[in-house]
């Protein structure tokens, strides 16, 4: 279970998050929704403790998050972060070496279900491609909570909704809990158990 409580994030004079309280229970998916600037990327930074709050606590299955979350969260950004140069087999390799708890064999099994050839450089990958190997490593770690920001952002309706189904045939929802945020809500809304509306940072 997440635990948000009365949290807020400043960044200098600009309030980004303003006193947000919210539970969210194990086992679901959970679409975070709202306007640009809402403030939906600080909270899940937040909750994957890439980032401290300016006030209230955090806490995910009773422990206050800190930069050590990491083990138990896997977190999709919206940035780019490959290296250009490497293939995917190593970008595959990479992570195992980096978490204990990446499965290597259901990573492959993903990228053969997608019919993406591992050999190639990702420099070499379209948008859509590199999208599909972000969500490939974050939901090939087995940890309790995945969490992922905008990670349909940029992609046509077609690909979206191959990606979207491809995702949940690999979120084991006795273990897991998956949350998302998104602008897409209406392709994404039959997915969804529960839905956090986000207002300027409420
Ligand atoms: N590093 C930063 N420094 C200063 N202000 C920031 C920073 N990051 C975000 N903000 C501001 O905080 C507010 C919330 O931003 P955030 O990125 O969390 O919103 P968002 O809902 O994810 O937006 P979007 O849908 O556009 O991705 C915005 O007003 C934004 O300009």
């Amino acid at each position: 279970m997440i635990q948000i409580d009365n949290v807020s994030k400043r960044y200098s004079l600009r309030k980004a998050l303003d006193n947000c309280t919210v539970t969210i229970n194990k086992g679901k998916i959970i679409g975070i929704i709202g306007e640009n600037g809402s403030g939906k990327t600080t909270l899940v930074k937040i909750l994957a403790g890439l980032m401290k709050p300016s006030k209230g606590v955090v806490r995910i299955d009773e422990k206050l998050v800190n930069r050590h979350i990491g083990e138990r969260v896997a977190f999709l950004s919206d940035r780019e972060y490959f290296y250009d140069y490497f293939s995917i087999e190593q970008v595959i390799h990479f992570y195992g070496t980096q978490f204990p708890d990446f499965n290597r064999e259901k990573a492959i099994e993903m990228l053969s279900l997608m019919k993406i050839d591992q050999t190639r450089k990702i420099s070499h990958l379209s948008k859509g491609n590199k999208t599909r190997i972000k969500i490939i490593v974050t939901l090939a770690r087995e940890v309790p909570y995945i969490i992922v920001d905008e990670p349909f952002s940029g992609l046509d309706p077609l690909v979206r909704k191959t990606i979207i189904n491809g995702m949940l045939q690999f979120v084991d929802l006795d273990k897991q809990t998956l949350i998302m945020t998104t602008h897409e809500l209406a392709e994404v809304e039959a997915i969804l158990d529960e839905v956090l509306l986000m207002k300027q940072g409420k």
